[in-house]
This record gives structure tokens, sequence and C-alpha cells, in this order.
């Protein structure tokens, strides 16, 4: 495995793949890697000769008051672990090597990012979008990785590779969970044990929320409603949001809709904090729809003209 730390390493070991004619997976990430890190390193592992993993904090992305100086980090617990994964190059570039000066470019995604983290993280995705589109630029991968906890990321890393014609395949992943159904992420060891235990009202409340889609007559405000109450329950829990939108466009559905006379799929997106740990969490409602993405591959393929313009690819 390459451990590469400038711009320059990872072009020359890209132009390398290259030249082998060799086909270029991406996993880019934060860092401080777990079993979902891992799930999206050997997805990639399957389906290109080369994959390479990114670890960076990209403060673009953090606003004033949040975590960027306490965000976890552990680069020799993140080397051994992409190395059992099967990664072939490790890009871990300093700020300075990122942004040697302060970037006068920005890439905005508009409309997708109203709501949600959106909304709640102001500038979040404009940092997103930028480091993401630096990090295809040097990577020039022919698939990238991401998981469906970040489902609004999804959303707006497919539209700014189809509206820049940025030539990758954007494969989205589905959430890895603890047994007990917490969403695996790197925020959760900040956790107190009284918080890590009550955190597991978010996954409950998605699947009772998927049980109470069998009800005709449930509307939209109803199950919002039964959502607010049910993550309530937990003593801490302080939701930031709960919404219910179309995916992956992230339209506002009419709040009074019965919910299944609406098109699918819908995304049911919660963040909620847990003292000053926020976490999100969601489902996609239309397990048919999503299953179809991955069985009908080809044919889906071939349908919408290579994807672009199209849903990102989901994949188990
Ligand atoms: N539980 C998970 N299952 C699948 N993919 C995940 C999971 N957690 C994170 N990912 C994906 O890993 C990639 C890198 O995410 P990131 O490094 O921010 O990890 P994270 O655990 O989401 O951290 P954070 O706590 O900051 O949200 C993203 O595409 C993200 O969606
Ligand atoms: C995609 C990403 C690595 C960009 O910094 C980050 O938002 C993340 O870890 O999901
Ligand atoms: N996975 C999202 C990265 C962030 O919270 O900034």
């Amino acid at each position: 495995m390459n451990i590469c730390r400038t711009k320059a390493e990872l072009k020359r070991l890209i132009a390398e793949c290259r030249k082998d004619g060799l086909s270029v997976g991406f996993v880019p990430t934060m860092g401080f890697l777990h079993e979902g890190h891992a799930s999206l390193l050997r997805k990639s592992k399957t389906e290109n000769d080369v994959t390479v993993l990114s670890i960076f904090v990209n403060p673009l992305q953090f606003g004033p008051n949040e975590d960027l100086e306490s965000y976890p980090r552990d680069e020799n617990r993140d080397i051994a672990l992409a190395q059992e994964n099967g990664t072939d190059i490790v890009f871990i570039p300093s700020v300075h090597e990122m942004y040697p000066e302060k970037p006068l470019t920005t890439v905005i995604v508009n409309q997708i990012t109203d709501r949600l983290c959106g909304a709640s993280r102001p500038g979040h995705f404009d940092g997103v979008g930028t480091v993401v589109s630096k990090l295809f630029h040097l990577v020039q991968p022919d698939r990238a990785y991401f998981g469906m906890k970040d489902a609004q990321q999804v959303a707006v890393i497919q539209k700014m590779a189809d509206d820049l014609n940025f030539p990758v395949k954007i494969v989205a992943c589905p959430i890895v969970r603890e047994p007990d159904g917490l969403a695996l992420s790197s925020r959760n060891v900040y956790l107190s044990a009284d918080h890590r235990q009550q955190a597991v009202v978010l996954s409950r409340t998605l699947q009772e929320a998927e049980k109470r889609l069998a009800d005709p007559d449930i509307t939209v405000e109803r199950l919002l409603a039964l959502v607010k109450q049910q993550i309530g329950k937990a003593g801490d829990a302080v939701i930031d949001y709960v919404e219910l939108l179309y995916y992956p466009n992230l339209q506002l559905p009419e709040a009074s809709a019965k919910i299944q006379t609406l098109r699918q799929p819908l995304l049911l997106a919660l963040a909620v904090k847990f003292g000053a740990t926020r976490l999100i969490d969601n489902k996609i409602f239309d397990a048919a729809e999503v299953n179809e993405y991955v069985q009908n591959d080809d044919e889906i393929e071939a349908a919408s003209g290579n994807r672009n313009g199209s849903e990102p690819e989901l994949c188990r």
C-alpha cells in the first residue's frame, strides 16, 4: 500500500495506474475509520483494479462553532484498517497541501442543499463540493463510493458530477450499523455511555416509521409528528431536523398528502443532538426501487443513457 501526502506524489501514482490501463475506485473520507468506511473500500476493491482512499478533515465544510478542532483522528489505526481492506493508495494531505492559499473558487450546488444538513450547517455543502471536486481532479476515479448515511451528500455529489461533467460513476452504499441499529459514525466516539444507549432511538424510530407506512391513510405531517414524538422520548435528544423529502431531488411533498399516494423513493432524514454530539440517520422508503437499481444494473444504465442526470447507483 502506498501512502502519499502530496498532490505531486498522488498524481505520479495515478499516472502510473492510467499508463497500465487500470481502473480506479475512490473512497473519500475524513478518517477515524470504521466498518462503514471499510465497506466502501471493499466495494471499491471488487469493482476496480486500484482503490484510493483519502483521509482529510476538510476545514472548508465546518462551520465556525463546529467540531473541526476536536474531530477524532487516529492516523496509525486508519492506515492499518485501510491495509486490511485492500486499499492500494492512501492520500493523507495536510491542510496546507490542499489549500496552499485561501481558495477563491467554490463549488456550490444550489436547491438540493436548501434543506436538511444544508440548512442546519450553512456553507457545509460548499465545502464538500469544493473539496470533492479537487479530489476528483487529483484522483480521476472511474468510480467513487459514498455512504447513504450522508444521503444528502450523495445527492449533492451526484448532481455536481452531472452538472460539471465529472467522468465518474457515483456509487451509493448502504448504511452500516452497530448490532443494536445505531449507524456507525466517527462522531459516535463523542457519546457518553448514557447517550450512546439513548441514540438507538434514531434507528428504531426509522424502522417504526417504515411500519407506519402500511397505513394507507397516514399523511406526511402525521408521520413526522409520530417520529418527533418517538425521538422526544429519549431523555436528552434535541431534534435538529426530521424531514420527509423526495429523493434524490430533496423537494418537499405536501404535508397533508397521504404517503402511499406519493411518488417514491422518499427520504426520511433525521439530525438529532445528544449533548454536544450531533448524529444523523435516514431511511429511504421504496425498497423495491432501491433493489431495482442493484438487480437491473445494465438495464438501468442503458435506459438512463450512462446515468448522467439520473440517480446515483445504489449498491448493496
Ligand atoms: N455507517 C456508515 N455506513 C456506510 N457509509 C458510511 C457510514 N458512516 C460514514 N460513511 C461514509 O463514509 C464516507 C466518509 O464519511 P466520514 O469520514 O465523514 O465518516 P462519518 O463516520 O460519517 O463521520 P461523521 O461522524 O463525521 O459523520 C462518507 O461517504 C460517509 O457517508
Ligand atoms: C466526502 C467528504 C470526505 C468530503 O470532505 C466528507 O464530507 C465525508 O467524509 O463524508
Ligand atoms: N460525513 C459528513 C462529514 C461532516 O460531517 O462534515
